[in-house]
């Protein structure tokens, strides 16, 4: 054993000295390794070396069979593309990546709005699927709105009510083993859905507790999670769709046409609501209605790109989160005296001072983001020639950050495999314990990073802890199963029954 850690960091040692001096001399572009496309999908196919992996799989793979950055080139609609995993290579792609980053994400989407939407994004480009000036525009004017804290601060009471929500939830459809239903995932996305669109719109839509009935609210759900399962084909393999467009495609351009018909509906109705409580100084705090004050335009476009990516990211985490605290009852009972400490009433809204005290609550949605990650990684088109892992990369490249392979990396993060939120904490009682505050800050970006990093980010933070503070202070969670299994969509998503037992406290 100690040889092997003898030789694993020798491997180590020698491997970063001569990164060092690779940097100083860098190896040409065309010196890479190069994995065709092809190979990947043979390897695909059943039998292949990659069949029926998970996203977080095939990247492992990758890196272990290619090394630290490899290329896949242009075929057929896809560009070329430059695959990294180190957290230094990701600091120079962010620090090159110009004032108007672009990703390459979303290209169904994108394609979709560009070429039948054109008339909602004709000033203002989309946060999500935009570029260049006019995301931009969209993006400086929203961000004092959805990511200043004060603002942010403004919905905590409506987070805590829908987070309630689903408590009463978990109550009334656990079966007689206590354990929630297996598709418990769809009772978690219903919140997500909930609590984005009372912030967003100011509008409940009453989803959890089966009382919506409300054909839109439903039909919003329905093609979030179509979008979810059908648009992850297209982004992953190749752009056929480029020049055929198959059935597969034609329904995935219906669910992009329903969910912007839905989303249209709400935005027509808070702007009626708007209209006609104009001048009332009680109308509802809203990121709607805030907006709408600057700039109609924008609003539309904002609410479009914070249902179609603020719903299923927030369900997902708490989805994880609450899997990794049933599996781990010591971490959930440390939290659980936590929360006990600060919110001593089950009743009781925590209200900023509560939550800046909850450590170890956002400790353990870190150590989820790090053990469960959500997405593989993001992508920049370089704006500068750089260096990356010892070779020459000119600019107007598309460089894939793969994050996931860092995360486990016990360079960074000792014992990588475990549950281990005291890693996050910095005043650490325990001094034994592995310590990611002194870890580089580009091995973990679950938010992304820079100007185009997630602009929901503290929504979503505020959305998993209120929801994670109401139910471990209400329920004892508990996992009988084996571990459960992950698949691809445009996520990493659980592939098996999510039955956690909920034990009242
Ligand atoms: C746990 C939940 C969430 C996770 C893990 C997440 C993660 C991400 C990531 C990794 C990116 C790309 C960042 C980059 O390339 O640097 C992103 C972008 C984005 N996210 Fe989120 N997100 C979450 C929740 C939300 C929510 C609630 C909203 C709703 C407002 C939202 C809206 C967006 C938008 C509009 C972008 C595009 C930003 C831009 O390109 O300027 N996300 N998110």
């Amino acid at each position: 054993m100690l040889k092997k850690i003898f030789i694993n960091s020798s491997i180590l040692f020698s491997v970063r000295n001569s990164s060092t001096i690779a940097q100083k001399n860098p190896k040409p572009f065309s010196k890479i390794p190069t994995v065709s496309i092809f190979k990947l999908i043979t390897g695909s196919l059943p039998g292949g070396k990659y069949y029926k992996k998970s996203l977080l799989d095939i990247g492992k793979s990758l890196n272990e069979e290619y090394g630290d950055i490899l290329r896949i080139p242009s075929i057929l609609g896809n560009d070329e593309m430059i695959i990294i995993f180190k957290a230094d290579d990701f600091e120079t792609v962010f620090r090159n990546e110009g004032i108007w980053p672009t990703r390459k994400a979303l290209v169904t989407l994108k394609y979709y709005r560009e070429k039948y939407k054109s008339d909602i994004y004709s000033n203002y480009g989309s946060i999500l699927t935009g570029d260049g000036e006019k995301w931009y525009k969209t993006r400086t004017t929203v961000n004092p709105i959805l990511l200043k804290p004060k603002v942010v601060e403004s919905y905590r009471g409506i987070i805590d009510e829908v987070a309630k929500d689903l408590v009463e939830e978990m109550k009334n459809i656990r079966n007689d083993k206590s354990e929630m239903p297996g598709n418990f995932l769809d009772i978690i996305v219903a919140w997500s859905a909930e609590s984005i669109v009372s912030v967003v719109l100011g509008k409940r839509l009453n989803m959890l507790s089966g009382r919506s009935n409300d054909e839109n609210a439903q039909k919003l759900m329905n093609c979030i999670r179509q979008f979810l399962e059908q648009s992850a084909q297209f982004e992953l393999g190749v752009s056929l769709w480029r020049y055929y467009e198959s059935k597969a495609f034609k329904e995935l351009i219906k669910v992009f046409e329903n969910l912007t018909n839905v989303t249209s509906y709400f935005v027509n109705e808070a702007l009626e609501k708007f209209e006609n409580e104009k001048g009332d100084e009680n109308v509802e705090n809203s990121v709607f209605v805030s907006l709408l004050k600057i700039n109609k335009e924008i609003t539309t476009v904002m609410v479009m790109d914070a249902l179609t990516a603020g719903v299923d990211t927030t369900a997902l985490i708490l989805t994880n989160l609450l899997y990794m605290l049933a599996k781990n009852p010591t971490k959930q009972e440390i939290l659980r005296k936590e929360i006990f400490q600060f919110l001593p009433e089950k009743s009781s809204i925590p209200s900023y001072e509560n939550m800046k005290q909850l450590s170890y609550l956002r400790a353990c949605v870190k150590e989820t983001f790090r053990t469960m990650p959500l997405i593989l990684g993001s992508n920049r088109v370089i704006q500068n020639d750089v260096v990356l892992s010892g070779y020459q990369v000119p600019k107007n490249k598309n460089i894939a950050l793969t994050f996931t392979q860092e995360l486990v990396n016990p360079k960074y993060y000792p014992e990588p495999q475990k549950f281990i939120p005291e890693r996050w904490l910095r005043d650490r009682t325990d001094n034994k314990c592995p310590h990611a505050t002194e870890s580089n800050p580009f091995s973990f970006m679950p938010f992304g990073h820079g100007s185009r990093s997630c602009i929901g980010k503290r929504i979503a933070n505020m959305e998993i802890e209120l929801a994670t503070a109401n139910i471990i202070r209400n329920f004892k969670l508990e996992w009988h199963y084996p571990d459960i299994k992950i698949r691809n969509a445009l996520f990493n998503i659980p592939d098996s029954e999510m039955k956690i037992k909920v034990l009242d406290v």
